[in-house]
């Protein structure tokens, strides 16, 4: 297992990048920790792969350098980096059986038969392929496939790290689950340094310790998934994570209030002090499981039109307008009524500040 480091990396696919946006990849400095299991999160296009690519060597990056404990390999193909990779689809050898194809890795590396043997049952027995060992490949489901598929990547107790790219994708859901929470378990026993890419966040947040999110080509945030409901450090984090994601509300600050609409509800003094002598737009953050609806109006309340009302069987969704805002709320009672006036309470120990989708306070 090793340490990974990516130093002033950055990436373009078109010659001569100019602009931010000609890079797939953004500059970025970034550490991963020998033996961690990380999720690389974000949507379609943000450049997941690219980076993953860019770990596994399939892609030279334009910029910047790779090292893997200390070593530069930002030159090296894939096959001198002592990586193991696991695709959307199965890759394994259709002819040979369960038992050879979670071998291959290990004999390739010229172990013996005694090792290898123990070892394809350790990894078999912790992703339920025991009683497949004998089988052809070819006879299994493709579900079946995709958990040989992982069994190889998993294998190889000498590699540097294991690199997932949305490796559940072809997985029934209920058995996706079920593998989630096996990888996270295998973790833990067999201590490989793991990064899986997804663009999942339930599958990130169950699988790992540390949930790496990106947008537009750029690492906003690196977290627990703890950390990133709670304290998401971009308003892109507090409005991809979470179903549905934080409310994202303009504001302006004056005489230690916040201005919302024409609502002026008292800052905390910590946000009064962080968001002194700034001017202009702010954002403030609430998730939507820490809305109040408020009897009436009090001085940390805020005026709001009620939406809609869903009740959802565990609680009630409702959805509602503070001026030019939308704003969710997850309650567990609501008598709202549909086009009548409402009281909302944002908590000053859950509301949060961004500038410029920055943080900070
Ligand atoms: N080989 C390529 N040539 C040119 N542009 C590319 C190439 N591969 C990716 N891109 C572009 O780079 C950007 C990042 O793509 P990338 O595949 O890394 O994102 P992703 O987050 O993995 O997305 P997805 O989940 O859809 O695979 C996108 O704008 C994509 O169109």
């Amino acid at each position: 297992m090793a340490r990974i480091e990516l130093i002033d990396l950055a990436h373009a696919y078109k010659p001569n990048p100019s602009a931010p946006t000609d890079y797939a990849l953004r500059p970025m400095t970034k550490t991963w920790d020998d033996g961690g299991a990380y999720a690389l999160l974000g949507p379609s296009g943000c450049g997941k792969t690219t980076l993953l690519n860019i770990i596994s060597g399939l892609v030279k990056p334009s910029h910047g350098r790779v090292l893997f404990d200390g070593r530069d390999v930002t030159q090296l193909p894939t096959e001198a980096r002592n990586i193991a990779q696991v695709f959307q689809f199965p890759v394994i050898y259709d002819t040979m059986t369960v038992y050879d194809n979670l071998a291959f890795p290990l004999r390739n590396r010229g172990w013996k038969e005694q090792e290898t043997r123990k070892r394809v049952e350790q990894v078999a027995e912790m992703l339920e392929l025991s009683h497949d060992l004998k089988m052809r490949a070819s006879g299994l489901s493709v579900d079946a496939k995709q958990k040989i598929s992982l069994g190889r990547g998993l294998v190889r107790p000498d590699v540097a790290a294991v690199l997932f790219d949305e490796p559940l994708t072809v997985i029934d859901p209920h058995l996706k689950w079920l593998l989630r929470r096996k990888l996270k378990e295998i973790h833990h026993e067999l201590k490989l340094s793991l990064i899986y890419v997804t663009h999942d966040q339930v599958e990130a947040l169950t699988f790992a310790d540390q949930v790496v999110v990106m947008t537009q080509g750029e690492v906003v945030q690196t977290g627990s998934a703890q950390a990133l409901f709670e304290e998401p450090e971009h308003t892109f984090v507090g409005y991809f994570i979470g179903n549905p994601g934080m409310n994202l509300l303009d504001c302006t600050v004056h005489d230690g209030l916040a201005r919302i609409d024409a609502n002026d509800v008292p800052l905390s003094a910590a946000a009064k002090a962080a968001l002194a002598g700034v001017t202009g737009k702010i954002t403030l953050g609430i998730r939507p499981e820490f809305v109040e609806l408020a009897a009436g109006q009090q001085p940390d309340t805020v005026a709001a039109t009620v939406v809609a009302v869903r009740n959802m069987g565990t609680h009630y969704l409702a959805e509602f307008r503070v001026g030019a805002n939308s704003v969710a709320a997850k309650l567990r009672v609501c008598d709202a009524v549909v086009g009548a006036q409402a009281w909302l309470r944002f908590p000053q120990e859950r509301t949060l500040y961004y500038v410029n989708d920055k943080r900070v306070a």
